[in-house]
């Protein structure tokens, strides 16, 4: 067996909250988000599961949500790596849209399409828009050609995987316990390829936010419980009906 890894989605945002497409814009979590990412370090520490790592996107909605979990799990000093390769999936010309209004200007199965199939993006976002990320400097070191205006979650898969085999898998060779702070698409990429899902089969895949969500893993990566282990199901089974059930409200 290799190490034990934790994905760990950031708790509420302020645009979760207000029900808007976020995707790459940066925005912060709302006070219930808080106060999920300081349950989710408490559950860690009731379950005696402490990271020895942690890797996070550089979207301060993960970074809060980690900091706030190891602060209440007293493991604030463990070394960190950040990388966009755990970004949320970039949401193109949805990004700072009303879920209820697309929902309701486009109908249910594009609203459906656009959120949750695996290989159609939105339309793309269009360059200099108010939430494109084209000025933000965390992105400038990236070649043009990797900068997406927009993903699907087949495209989000191709960017993920690189840093998982190439930064996240040797801490899990190392016999680490390796927490990963990441958002709800990109640790929807993360599960369909650990549980080899299908491309039909993730599409009703939702990744509820602030529930420590174990996997341990077989030496060739396998998990050892196909789905891993929400260390709180109920919570869990609870935000995972409030993600579903975005834009109906
Ligand atoms: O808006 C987003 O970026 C994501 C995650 O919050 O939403 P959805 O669940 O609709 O993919």
């Amino acid at each position: 067996m290799t190490g034990t890894l934790v994905l760990l989605r950031h708790g509420e945002s302020e645009w979760n909250k207000a029900n808007l497409f976020t995707g790459w814009v940066d925005v912060p979590l709302s006070d219930k988000g808080r106060a999920e990412a300081t349950r989710g370090g408490e559950l860690l520490a009731e379950h005696a599961l402490l990271p020895d790592v942690l890797h996070t996107s550089v979207l301060k909605r993960a970074i809060t949500t980690a900091e706030l979990a190891l602060a209440a799990a007293d493991r604030q000093w463990i070394p960190v790596q950040r990388s966009w390769r755990l970004n949320e999936r970039h949401y193109g010309a949805l990004q700072g849209k009303d879920k209820a209004a697309t929902l309701a200007e486009y109908g249910e199965e594009q609203f459906m399409v656009w959120r949750r199939s695996y290989d159609t993006p939105p339309p793309p976002i269009e360059a200099g828009s108010e939430f494109s990320q084209d000025a933000d400097p965390r992105y400038a070191v990236l070649p043009p050609e990797v900068r997406p205006a927009t993903e699907c979650l087949a495209d989000v898969v191709v960017r993920m995987l690189p840093y998982w085999y190439d930064a996240i898998v040797p801490d899990l060779r190392a016999d680490r316990t390796v927490l990963v702070a990441a958002h709800g698409n990109s640790l929807r990429a993360l599960v369909k390829h650990l549980d080899g899902m299908g491309d039909q089969e993730v599409v009703g895949l939702n990744i509820p936010t602030g529930v420590p969500l174990r996997y341990d893993l077989d030496d060739d990566l396998t998990p050892l419980k196909p789905g891993g282990e929400y260390l709180d199901p109920e919570a869990a089974a609870e935000a995972i009906e409030a993600v579903k059930n975005q834009g109906k409200k």
